[in-house]
């Protein structure tokens, strides 16, 4: 038959093939396909389905599933792209076929509909494949997607699997150059949102699929095509009216999506089986695992206790037990991190940290009155110590130690991962929308004045009531990473560890080089700390950069916004008598072939010399502080070099340098460990040391502060004090 051997070319045919004008197939069907009118393929195209229909029910009598069902398996279990945010098919408008495309013009309010026939080929960042319509024309797809410059090949072929069916909203026609022709343009990739993976069966039976289903689930771990079967059996129970395996296929689907982190999906079905059989104990199980990932601590706490009731396995008890740690975190704000800190100092490794719940305290986002956007701010007073917020990451990246990765592959990483996470719940996307973002010309803030709802981050609140249909948009995304990625980068942590993330609430504190509160990570968990006694309304603030430098570019670069805060302006007045000591700090810093003791030595010289300046400008205490601090490098080296000689008599205490770091920069990590290099574990310095711990990671008793010190001091015992230098400068 013609038609079958056209279409058995354009089986065969690799989507390299459709780019720059390189196409195996024979002429006839090279020209049928480029005009969009493959005559016969309609015919064999049905030819093939019959086909396949064959050999599906030979697989099916035989219990067994093979032909041409490919694997989608996501090796993190995560759903890939495109998926459907918000099912669309109820906001389709018209079904239009590629002949009714205006070549050039997009359609906008129509949906296309067909199926992808060639495996899909990574071309920069675009994804190369063919679709063809319900007519049976074909039409070669570029699909945009940033992500793709840090996609392999084998992704592009699992985002966008050959045979999958897919609607393509708006679609519109493209002459590009690219591949010498017209092409269908997809610049969002929820544009094209794949709808099954697995061809349309003519018929079906309810329990081929829910076994289909349950392979996929449970031994492949292929969630997306589990939920697309059970999909598949709950439409055909529905046809026949059977709801006696419904609530089964419901449940199945309900865990399928529980896997791919769709929470919400997950709880409309259970609630779907509930109705059906409300002491549907299965039901209730995944109910609570759905509740949990929502953050509804109350509600699956209650579940799991009912579960627990019934079947008394350890496994529901310690779901239960922690649900209730969980709800308790997050209602009262109470963690006992003691054991974390203790274990190792404190230096645990990541995936040994516990989970802790989001807590929401006394903070609110509110628009600051100074031009720097929104900002997070007190609603009560606090003291020092008290913990204020806990927010875990929307996606957090770590490089590869064993192949380190370039800060570009970081980003396209972390990307992905807010990408996916926004796909599997609205309210991480409204909540990542919600973040300031970047212009991606000028690479400025672009300003925005809406001060979002609390409700939007608090943990326990039910399902968000969206205003619109929010679409992902790649792009924006991405600027807003560039903003939040850039300013409040995860540099800052109690174990010393390189990783970004994206954390959403937290993105709202301002920088400034006064800081008041402490920041640090337990796992995927952020921590906001009290570093003061602060009235209601005060502003919370951290420092982006590092806090321990002067203001010259070192400062300003780190920190990456123009601060004015007093502390800058200060030593903006003091530009001109501090040009020298500032321009010689900055000189020894970079200099890089210095004999280590000969470095201290001038860096000393230099703190002896700014001691002088401190006096001869008439300064309050706290301002002297503040340039301390700035210098508090020169003054680690003055000390380390006048340990056994006598001291200067004009110097300042080694203890008021520490009190000075642990003033104008409490709650930041750097400034413990610098702390740590000047004072030894004495009773006297044991006070100071334990406050700035308080500052840092909250109150806590006299053992788990030494724990936490100690962890801090470790890098002491390394005899490269410079290394430490540029740790705590950088
Ligand atoms: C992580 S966001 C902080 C929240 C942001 N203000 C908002 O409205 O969403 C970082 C951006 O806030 C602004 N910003 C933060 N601290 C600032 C400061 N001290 N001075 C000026 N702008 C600041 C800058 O535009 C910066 O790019």
């Amino acid at each position: 038959m013609a038609g079958v051997a056209v279409w058995n070319v354009v089986e065969n045919l690799h989507a390299q093939d459709l780019v720059g004008g390189v196409f195996l197939a024979d002429e006839a069907a090279l020209a049928a396909l480029q005009s969009f009118s493959r005559a016969g393929v309609v015919a064999a195209h049905k030819q093939l389905r019959q086909e396949s229909a064959a050999m599906e029910a030979v697989s099916k009598s035989q219990g067994t599933y093979r032909g041409c069902v490919p694997s989608y398996m996501d090796p993190h279990g995560l759903p890939s792209f495109p998926v459907p945010l918000v099912t669309s098919r109820s906001t389709l408008c018209k079904n239009v076929g590629l002949v009714d495309l205006e070549p050039g013009r997009a359609s906008p309010g129509s949906v296309l509909h067909g199926f992808l026939r060639v495996e899909a080929f990574r071309c920069s960042n675009v994804a190369v494949t063919a679709l063809e319509d319900d007519s049976g024309r074909m039409a070669r797809v570029l699909a945009l997607n940033s992500l793709f410059w840090n996609s392999s090949q084998e992704e592009v072929a699992r985002i966008f699997p050959q045979g999958a069916e897919v609607l393509v909203k708006h679609p519109c026609l493209v002459e590009a150059e690219f591949c010498q022709g017209l092409a269908l343009w997809v610049p969002n990739p929820l544009s094209l949102e794949i709808v099954s993976y697995f061809p349309r069966m003519e018929v079906g039976e309810p329990d081929v699929y829910l076994s289909w289903g349950s392979k996929e689930l449970d031994e492949r771990k292929n969630f997306l095509a589990a939920a697309d079967l059970f999909t598949r059996c709950l439409e055909c129970l529905r046809a026949c009216g059977d709801e006696t395996k419904m609530v089964v296929a419901l449940v199945r689907r309900a865990e399928a999506r529980l896997k791919l982190e769709r929470y919400e999906e997950a709880l409309a079905d259970v609630e779907k089986a509930l109705a059906l059989d409300r002491h549907d104990f299965k039901s209730l199980a995944v109910k609570g695992a759905a509740l949990l990932g929502l953050k509804q601590y109350g509600s699956s706490t209650s579940c799991f206790k009912q579960v627990a009731e019934v079947e008394a396995s350890p496994t529901y008890r310690s779901l239960y037990d922690a649900s209730l740690r969980f709800n308790e975190q997050s209602e009262r704000g109470v963690y006992d991190l003691s054991e974390h800190y203790l274990a190792a100092g404190g230096n645990v490794e990541e995936d040994r940290a516990p989970e802790l719940a989001d807590f929401v305290g006394p903070v609110k986002v509110a628009m600051t009155r100074d031009a720097r956007g929104r900002g997070l701010f007190l609603t009560e007073s606090v003291s020092v110590g008290q913990l204020l917020l806990v927010s875990n990451a929307v996606a957090m990246v770590f490089p590869d130690e064993d192949c380190p990765v370039l800060e570009v592959d970081k980003f396209g990483t972390l990307l992905t991962a807010v990408l996916r996470a926004c796909i599997a719940s609205p309210r991480t996307l409204a909540q990542v929308y919600s973040l300031a973002e970047s212009d991606p010309v000028t690479g400025l803030t672009i300003d925005k004045n809406e001060v979002p709802e609390m409700e939007l981050f608090q943990p326990n609140t039910g399902s968000l009531e969206l205003h619109e249909e929010l679409l992902l948009d790649v792009t924006r995304i991405a600027n807003i990473l560039h903003c939040i990625n850039e300013n409040g980068k995860a540099a800052d942590t109690l174990v010393t560890r390189d990783f970004d993330g994206l954390w959403t609430l937290p993105s709202f504190l301002n920088h400034s080089c006064l800081p008041n509160v402490g920041v640090h990570y337990v796992g995927k968990a952020l921590l906001v700390v009290a570093a003061r006694d602060m009235e209601a309304e005060t502003e919370l603030v951290r420092s982006y950069g590092s806090a321990l430098a002067p203001w010259n570019p070192m400062r300003r670069e780190s920190i990456r916004v123009e601060c004015r805060c007093e502390r800058c302006a200060l030593e903006k007045r003091l530009e001109e008598e501090l040009r020298d000591v500032s321009q010689r700090f900055d000189a020894l810093l970079n200099a890089t072939s210095m004999v280590e003791s000969e470095f201290h030595e001038q860096l000393g010289e230099l703190a002896v010399e700014l001691e002088r300046k401190v006096w001869d400008v008439d300064l309050r205490e706290t301002e002297k502080q503040w340039l301390r601090t700035s210098y508090c490098l020169a003054y680690l080296s003055f000390y380390l070099r006048n340990e056994t000689c006598q001291r200067e008599k004009t110097m300042p205490l080694k203890e008021d340098i520490a009190r000075a770091l642990h003033s104008t920069s409490p709650g930041f990590s750097k400034t413990l460990m610098a702390m740590c290099c000047l004072l030894e574990d004495g009773n006297g310095s044991r006070g100071l040391l334990e406050d700035e711990c308080f500052a840092l990671c909250g109150r806590q008793n006299h053992e788990v502060a030494a724990a936490i010190v100690k962890q801090a001091r470790y890098k002491d015992n390394n005899k490269c004090l410079k290394h430490i230098y540029y740790h705590i400068l950088l």
